[in-house]
């Protein structure tokens, strides 16, 4: 399709781009020539490496940060301490205690929050030398998170389906031989569904269940582990989500798995830190509407104390409550010390996260951190079903950042708003209906609000006559779902990964409902092995909008939410030699297929996760020493799809994957994007580009740069 005032023709040039309004005009920031998108853009890059460049994984790996954090750890507290007795006040409990735990559990004031974040402006090194802010290594817990739990799930997966086969083999062969030879059979079945210590598997599939008990055992264990728990100072701002109560496990947010109230034991008490406070003390509460003597009007809330409640039933008050753990911790902030009435007893906000019933999460419920609550007063009552039950009454601190909840609410409410009213919306579907879904772009920006244009939407990579792509086809002959095949050729190849086999997933607790693919791929590998043409090809799973930015020109965001490792699309456009781009000055859209510079690890890149693996069978394979540089490249300066309007960020929540599918010449490459983290509707997608600072020279020679504007904590300000 030609977008309406677009011309099929090469896009237009860089000058009427920028003439665009809130596009970054690079003559304004220091009148050199504007650079191409690829690192050669505008010019050539100053020297091969840097011309290899580009977008290469910048981002250090889960394992590398937490490692990192760890031995930087008393680094870290020393940092702290050292800043707050500067500031002639007590430092607060997380930092001074060095016991790691602590660290987790506790929490800090809010007058600290402003110290956190002010320290973590820009990615300053006040962290002993991570580098990076809190909020960073959070999504990177949640990333480890994320890899743990969906092997987890795709183990279930396996396990079920192969009790499902067995299940469906036994009936059939009783049908065929009754009499003795089937209770024999029977009792062979019964013994195959055991596990390996004889517990019985259960006949049925455990689906979610299971999933869910596997889920809280990976978070149980990833919170035990060290590189973790060095994480576990998870710093969190009001609005923040989460699709779990593991992940708020993972990260020492709040660390029960069914409990409402977490707190902090008697064991704390003789930490150093500590001593202003009474133990236990209580840190952080779940409201999710399970308790019926709830009552929640958002800034001032009565909660209900723990125990005694039907949870996995029908989720009435059965007993009566203790005024014991978490009961008493949330009690306790208000309370003198009986013993000792001139203690100094320092009263500890909670924090508060609410839960709501969310169809798109992998839990159904999404979780959102509301701020700071005190406890301010305590009694106890008769409940609604005759028990006794312990009551809390909290307000919210002021000075807090408002509270989102109702807006979380309303963002899920409204999405999808019907096309056609969108605000804005200035073409109904970009893909002129070749995707599953039609893609609208909105323009709030300019005036008058123009289309995004220049451009012929294709779905599918156009591969010129004289580009010859080999067929060699090396997929797997898997027949049905790979993932529940032991044989699967592409699941071998990738290390026993399965690159984004898609599976439906069952919730526990709602019977029957259907919840969103699950990708499998949550981490970039150096290039992964197809599933045959059933996955990439089966187009869109998302609901997408190309929307206008105020300085990043054209962007996309998603209407859905978008798990951790699943296919977003293809990065499509006409394959051309590299050396045919060499003239095209004024081409923002080039994608160099770089998998080779990947799999060596060439320009001081990390090495991709699962590189070694194939390295071996790739250097057998593919002669690896053939070509240094990217022989091909994606342009999709005048034909392409969705993945052109996707934009740079320093702390993005997309990966960029090579793919082999028909064919293992790793130069021509598929170049696919997943997601990294799991994405809330309406959250910009974007990807690191990758570009090395001062690696893109213009015609004249001089170094050309362009501001960064992604506006994330991290942010390099720079693209290059
Ligand atoms: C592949 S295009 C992305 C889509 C583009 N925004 C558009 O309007 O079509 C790459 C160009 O977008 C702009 N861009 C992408 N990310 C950016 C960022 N974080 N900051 C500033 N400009 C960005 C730059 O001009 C870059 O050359």
């Amino acid at each position: 399709m030609v977008i309406a005032g677009a011309a099929a023709a090469p896009c237009r040039p860089r000058s009427a781009r920028y003439a665009e309004k809130g596009y970054p005009s690079y003559k304004e920031l220091d009148g050199r020539r504007a650079p191409r998108w690829r690192n050669d853009g505008g010019g050539r890059a100053k020297n091969l490496e840097s011309w290899r460049g580009r977008k290469r994984g910048r981002g250090v790996s889960a394992e590398a940060a937490a490692a990192a954090a760890v031995k930087v750890e008393p680094a870290i507290l020393q940092v702290e301490e050292a800043v707050a007795q500067e500031h002639g006040r007590k430092r607060r409990m997380t930092g001074a205690a060095p016991s790691v735990t602590a660290v987790g559990k506790a929490f800090p004031l809010i007058e600290d929050a402003e110290e956190e974040v002010a320290s973590t402006d820009g990615g300053s090194d006040k962290r002993g030398g991570v580098g990076k802010c809190w909020r960073l290594r959070v999504k990177e817990t949640l990333r480890a998170f994320s890899r743990n739990y969906l092997h987890f799930v795709q183990e279930e997966q396996r396990r079920a389906e192969s009790v499902r086969q067995n299940l469906k083999a036994f009936k059939l062969l009783k049908r065929q031989i009754p009499g003795e030879y089937g209770r024999t059979m029977t009792l062979a079945m019964q013994h195959v569904n055991r596990g390996p210590n004889g517990s019985n598997r259960g006949h049925k599939p455990k689906g979610c269940n299971s999933q869910a008990n596997g889920n809280y055992q990976e978070a149980k264990r990833a919170s035990k582990r060290p590189d973790l728990k060095a994480l576990k100072k998870a710093w969190i701002e009001v609005g923040d989500q989460f699709y779990s109560r593991a992940e708020m496990v993972a990260l020492g947010i709040h660390s029960h798995w069914l409990k409402g109230i977490d707190y902090m034991g008697t064991e704390y008490q003789d930490e150093k830190g500590c001593e202003d406070f009474t133990f236990p003390l209580a840190t952080c509460i779940v409201l999710s509407g399970v308790y019926e003597d709830d009552l929640d009007n958002a800034n001032e809330i009565i909660y209900t104390g723990q125990g005694g409640n039907n949870l996995l039933g029908n989720r009435q008050q059965i007993t009566a409550q203790k005024l014991l753990c978490g009961n008493l911790a949330l009690k306790l902030p208000f309370h003198p010390d009986p013993v000792d009435l001139t203690a100094r007893i320092m009263v500890n906000p909670v924090r508060v996260i609410r839960g709501h019933v969310e169809k798109s999460s992998y839990s159904g419920k999404v979780y959102t951190y509301d701020g700071l609550y005190k406890v301010v007063g305590y009694w106890p009552q008769k409940g609604v079903q005759g028990h006794l039950v312990f009551k809390y009454r909290l307000k919210r601190l002021e000075g807090q950042p408002p509270l989102t909840t109702s807006q979380v609410l309303f963002t899920r409410g409204n999405v999808p708003m019907p096309i056609p009213e969108l605000p804005g919306l200035v073409c109904a579907d970009i893909s002129n209906g070749q995707e599953n879904f039609p893609i609208p772009a909105t323009n709030l920006v300019d005036n008058p609000p123009v289309p995004p244009s220049g451009f012929v939407y294709s779905k599918s990579l156009q591969i010129p006559e004289h580009i010859k792509i080999p067929i060699d086809k090396i997929g797997c002959n898997c027949s049905g779902d790979c993932s529940t095949s032991e044989h699967c050729l592409c699941a071998k190849r990738n290390g026993s990964d399965l690159p984004y086999v898609s599976t439906q997933r069952k919730d526990a607790n709602r019977t029957g409902s259907k919840h969103n693919s699950v990708g499998r791929l949550v981490e970039p590998k150096a290039v992964i092995y197809e599933c045959g043409t059933k996955t990439s090809q089966q187009g869109l799973k998302y609901r997408l909008e190309v929307f206008k930015t105020e300085a990043k020109g054209w962007g996309v965001r998603t209407w859905d939410t978008i798990l951790p490792g699943a296919l977003i699309c293809e990065y499509t456009g006409v394959l051309r030699r590299t050396t045919e781009v060499e003239g095209f000055l004024e081409n923002n859209y080039i994608f160099d297929i770089d998998c080779l510079q990947t799999i060596k690890g060439l320009d001081g890149r990390e090495q991709r996760a699962g590189s070694e693996l194939h390295i071996a069978s790739l250097n057998s394979e593919h002669d690896l020493e053939a070509s240094q540089a990217p022989e091909y490249c994606i342009d999709a300066g005048s034909v392409g799809n969705i993945a052109r309007f996707i934009n740079h960020s320093c702390q993005p929540n997309l990966f960029i994957q090579c793919v082999l599918s028909s064919h293992s010449d790793v130069k021509l490459a598929k170049i696919m994007l997943f997601a990294a983290d799991t994405i809330p509707p309406f959250q910009e997608l974007s990807y690191d580009y990758g570009y090395h600072l001062d690696s893109v020279t213009g015609a004249d020679g001089q170094i050309v740069k362009l501001a960064c504007h992604c506006g994330t904590p991290d942010c390099r300000k720079r693209l290059y």
